[in-house]
């Protein structure tokens, strides 16, 4: 298991030495422009069961040193797929408080201050996430392009955990809450592609649905996430902000983005 990381040695320019799939093909995230999408009016809206989660169940939020997670139960998942796909956590990427556009995902070259990222796996075909996870049909991950504006409440249930996931390895448990709220209104308009894992290992392995429309975070708010936590343990001499924790646009010759929406 070789460490990775955003910057330096161990930088994207470096995963492909020792994941190799972050060389190949159909890699993520991509900048979503006009001259590669097609409209597609067989994309039926995003159908979600189970995203309001029980107030009487506890979820792990945790530092995983690469970012802010939050673990999810089996009883959520996607149900407009071919196949049905359970969440198993969601993420965010972020920037910096001197540039503060940290989205993976950008539009005609617009990159968003953030993106929040649910996981599933296809739990009709695959046991559990690590067996789906470097199989072609194995993963959808929800995309939301987060922007500032005003302050949203909903991601408090995240953020006011801040102080207790500082570190690489710290974990919370947290109550549940209503992660729908954490989605824009459209679920019916959205960008869909074939991509990858935009971290190491890299599979191609992931359906892709980027939604048209941002949701908004307050100042305060996305300074809260670009300043609170760290990639290293507690104890580390040298610590190191988690920020900047995104990859670069990859290249998308030959692949179209199919597009759910006209206008
Ligand atoms: N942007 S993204 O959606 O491609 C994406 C990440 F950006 C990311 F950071 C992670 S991670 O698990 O926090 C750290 C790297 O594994 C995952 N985790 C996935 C891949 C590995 C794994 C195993 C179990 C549950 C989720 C995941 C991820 F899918
Ligand atoms: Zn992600």
């Amino acid at each position: 298991y070789y460490n990775w990381s955003y910057v330096g040695p161990d930088g994207e320019e470096h995963w492909h030495k020792h994941y190799p799939f972050c060389g190949g093909i159909f890699q993520s995230p991509i900048d979503i422009h006009n001259d590669i999408l097609q409209y597609d009016s067989t994309l039926l809206p995003i159908e979600l069961v189970g995203y309001n989660l029980s107030l009487t169940e506890q979820f792990i939020i945790s530092n995983n040193g690469h970012s802010l997670k939050m673990s999810l139960p089996p009883t959520m998942y996607i149900s407009s797929l071919p196949f049905r796909y359970t969440a198993a956590q969601l993420h965010l990427h972020w920037g910096n408080r001197h540039h503060p556009e940290g989205s993976e995902h950008s539009v005609n070259g617009k990159r968003y201050a953030a993106e929040l990222h649910i996981v599933h796996y296809n739990s009709d075909k695959y046991p559990d996430v690590a067996t789906a996870m470097d199989k072609a049909d194995g993963l959808a991950v929800l995309g939301i392009l987060i922007e500032l504006g005003s302050f949203h409440p909903s991601f408090e249930n995240i953020f006011c955990q801040f102080a207790n996931v500082r570190y690489k390895d710290q974990t919370i448990p947290v109550t549940g809450f209503n992660v729908r709220d954490l989605l824009p209104e459209r679920l019916d308009e959205y960008y869909r592609y074939e991509g990858s894992l935009t971290t190491p290992p890299c599979y191609p392995s992931v359906l892709w649905t980027v939604f048209r429309n941002p949701v908004q975070l307050a100042h305060t708010q996305l300074v809260a996430l670009e300043t609170a936590l760290y990639c290293t343990q507690e104890n580390d001499p040298s610590p190191l902000e988690m920020t900047d924790n995104y990859r670069q646009p990859q290249e998308f010759d030959e692949r179209r983005v199919r597009v759910s929406f006209r206008q």
